[in-house]
């Protein structure tokens, strides 16, 4: 099992137009290629035609005398990000993509009151990963968009979660919410929330799926660590979903799982009007194909 099979799955989902945000990016450009290659979809270009123009010529011809590849010229990376997030208000296109920008510019166009794509809900960030050490695919929320999430805040990014587990086929995700420690703790904020949103999951508040914490890392994907500390529940050693306490545990697991554990990843934000493919920078075009695909994958459910 790998992040190909989301490709598969994507391509049965009808074609997306994809409105690219700074697509002057050599992985950028190479993933729009794959993706064209798998018939995933059209593709608006918003960043400096000139560079565009010359990474296509030299890497990518056959897109430049294409119908499904449009290039719209801007000035800077913020106006890419603002016309990308326009057109897809305007129902242009249907997936906006973060292509060679810093996460905070697009964002910022994404939350813009006037023209951007919020909803009542929290926007969160969810990236799957396969790791070839572990069997399942697993989902990591939130590494990029949510800083400090409070308790509301961490029932909804477990929500938006679970919503985009179910769409790629996790009929009922175990969820691990994270934590240093295994107990309880009230000067660890995250072990006390981890046991709200477990009991908030036992009552019924949040349903279709499975959360325990707090849990540490270890106890939530070896179930021969479980074994060890003698922690038994349904979700130890066995987590499709882990909730990280903050943005930067989640940013530095995302990044470790791809350069020390050769992960696959395809990530995006859920929660929005649109889904928004967002990886980083120096993600691989792999990797932005895998986003691309799970995006798709999910514009029938999100
Ligand atoms: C999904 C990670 C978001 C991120 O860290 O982006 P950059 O590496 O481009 O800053």
């Amino acid at each position: 099992m790998d992040l190909d099979q989301l490709v598969n799955t994507a391509t049965q989902n009808g074609k997306a137009t994809v409105a690219v945000a700074v697509a002057e990016d050599i992985e950028v450009l190479e993933a729009v290629s794959l993706a064209h290659q798998k018939k995933l979809g059209k593709f608006i270009l918003f960043g400096d035609s000139n560079q565009i123009h010359l990474l296509l010529s030299e890497y990518e011809p056959h897109l430049l005398e294409n119908n499904d590849i449009i290039i719209k010229h801007v000035h800077s990376p913020e106006e890419a990000c603002t016309q990308a997030v326009k057109a897809v208000k305007n129902n242009e296109a249907t997936v906006l993509m973060k292509g060679n920008v810093a996460t905070a510019t697009i964002l910022k166009a994404v939350l813009n009151r006037e023209y951007g794509l919020r909803t009542d809900k929290v926007l969160s960030h969810i990236a799957v990963f396969k790791v070839p050490s572990y069997e399942r695919f697993i989902l990591l929320t939130d590494a990029a968009m949510n800083i400090a999430p409070n308790l509301d805040q961490k029932e909804q990014i477990v929500q938006n979660a679970v919503q985009l587990a179910h769409a790629i086929g996790i009929h009922c995700p175990k969820v691990a919410a994270l934590a240093a420690v295994e107990l309880v703790n009230p000067s660890m904020q995250a072990t006390v929330d981890a046991a709200a949103l477990s009991e908030m999951n036992r009552n019924g508040k949040i349903s279709g799926c499975r959360i325990e914490g707090p849990l540490a890392l270890d106890i939530a994907i070896s179930e021969e660590a479980a074994r060890h500390k003698g922690i038994e529940n349904d979700v130890a050693g066995l987590a499709d979903i882990l909730l990280v306490p903050n943005i930067e545990t989640g940013n530095v697991l995302y990044k470790s799982l791809i350069y020390f554990a050769k992960a696959q990843v395809g990530a995006m934000i859920a929660g929005a009007t649109a889904p928004i493919v967002l990886t980083s920078r120096s993600d691989s075009a792999k990797s932005k194909l895998y986003s691309l695909a799970l995006a798709i994958c999910t514009t029938k459910n999100l």
